[in-house]
């Protein structure tokens, strides 16, 4: 080997295990993984790794998994400082009674910005990477993700009534657009078009955002099919099944993420697999508020993508990624009931690979291959509760927990070192969050 063939990188990270995740259902043993600027330069063995390259900095990490950074498909990060707050009860009493005053009491722009960092913080210590966001001043949230360097989908919030970030549908969708406009061109932040439901959004709006969706190439994000009575109340009112009223007026398609889809039958399935839409399951709020089960593997075996969202704090009431893994490979088991319904390897595909084709950036995220964006995760395997390792893909699922994410790099830079987060000042965090936590129980006991 001369030493023209040497090559230089950023990084060298020496792990232990390698979970690529493209191919599927690989484990790598004692691997480097390099970077360069942005992207992955390569995942080679260490003796190659010795031989081709050159890196500024090593990390060496002797007991732990590197993988890519987790996608959390579907979330509403400032309903963090709403955690706890309502719990134990369905779907539209939790709604109505509960986190609808409470965002009309408190949703502000210093209420979006403390309360989205704060779901930050967590996802970032717990392995994700990048997350998608359905909430209000999306514009704060965008804002505050670039400049924390967390890639991130931005819905725009779109309702038939008024909220604090605006007074009806036409309002929602010349400001959405307006952001679009803005953010459109963004490396980090994807900007996108988040009806709320089929239940609160009338079909005129509806058609506007399908082609509002159209002209910019924007993809929408809707919960739809939820609970069991959003259906039955659907059929009654309209005649239709929610989804068969969504293809209807051109909703679903390939770039439209459909967030819960439970209560489903052959038609739904069949209206999604002909549309391309994408399905993302939100296992542990689904359980929580007793919404529905989601048959996770009859929409895998029908070519259907299926990403993982954990939803708000405020309904599961954690964005532990790995965690929602774990539920969901449960659920997905006794809801088909077959154990071999979903594989962990197929677990962890879906907070990566399927949660970057659902945004349509699976030729830059969601896998560690040379070329990609240097979206990288490790996680310690090295605890005595995760001890014998015999495959680090069944412990990342079945016995691990987020918090021993080690390390995290996003577009090559550091977010995790050593379970510490490199960019956001936690200490300064916690006393604005114990702030909003004073006045909002204050606002509940009064
Ligand atoms: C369009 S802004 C988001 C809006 O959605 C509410 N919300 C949070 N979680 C859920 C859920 O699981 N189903 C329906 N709506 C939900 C949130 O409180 C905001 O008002
Ligand atoms: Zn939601």
């Amino acid at each position: 080997m001369t030493a023209d063939t040497i090559t230089a990188a950023d990084i060298r990270i020496n792990a232990r295990w390698v979970i690529p995740i493209e191919p599927a259902n690989a484990v790598l043993e004692h691997q480097a993984v390099l970077v360069q600027g942005e992207r992955i330069a390569a995942v080679v063995s260490r003796d190659e790794a010795d031989a081709r390259y050159r890196a500024k900095e090593t990390i060496d990490l002797p007991n732990h998994v590197v993988l890519p950074g987790l996608i959390n498909m579907h979330g509403h990060a400032a309903m963090s400082l709403f955690r706890g707050l309502a719990d134990d009860l369905p779907l539209m009493t939790w709604l109505k009674d509960h986190i609808w005053p409470a965002e009309g009491a408190f949703v502000s722009e210093p209420f979006i910005a403390d309360g989205t960092q704060l779901a930050m913080a967590e996802m970032l210590r717990t392995g994700t990477t990048t997350f998608a966001d359905m909430y209000f001043f999306p514009e704060i949230v965008a804002q505050l993700a670039k400049d924390a360097g967390m890639r991130a989908q931005v819905c725009f919030p779109l309702l038939d009534f008024p909220t604090p970030w605006g007074a009806g549908p036409d309002e929602y969708l010349a400001k959405g657009e307006d952001f679009i406009r803005q953010w459109q061109d963004d490396p980090f932040i994807m900007p996108a078009i988040g009806p709320h439901a089929p239940y609160t959004v009338s079909d005129e709006p509806l058609t506007k955002a399908v082609a509002l969706s159209r002209s910019t190439g924007t993809p929408i994000q809707i919960h739809l099919h939820e609970t069991a009575s959003e259906v039955a109340d659907a059929l009654e009112k309209t005649g239709k099944r929610p989804t068969a009223r969504m293809a209807e007026l051109g909703v679903l398609g390939p770039t439209t993420q459909c967030v819960h889809m439970t209560q489903i039958d052959d038609s739904d399935i069949q209206l999604l697999k002909d549309t391309g839409a994408q399905v993302i399951h939100c296992p542990e709020s689904n359980l929580k508020l007793a919404s529905g089960l989601s048959p996770v593997k009859k929409f895998r075996e029908a070519g259907i993508n299926v990403a993982i969202g954990t939803d708000g704090a405020a309904s599961n009431n954690d964005l532990d990624l790995f965690g929602e893994l774990n539920t969901a490979s449960m659920l997905a088991k006794v809801v088909a009931d077959d154990a071999t319904a979903l594989s962990a390897h197929e677990a962890l595909a879906m907070a990566t690979i399927d949660g970057a084709k659902a945004l349509g950036r699976a030729h830059e995220l969601g896998s560690l291959q040379a070329g990609k964006l240097a979206d990288i995760i490790a996680v310690d395997l090295g605890d005595p509760f995760l001890q014998p390792v015999y495959d680090p893909a069944s412990h990342l699922v079945y016995s691990n927990h987020g918090r021993q994410v080690s390390h995290s790099w996003i577009n090559g830079v550091p977010q995790v070192q050593e379970g510490r987060l490199t960019r956001i000042d936690v200490p300064d965090l916690m006393l604005r969050v114990r702030g909003w936590a004073d006045r909002i129980r204050e606002q509940q006991t009064s």
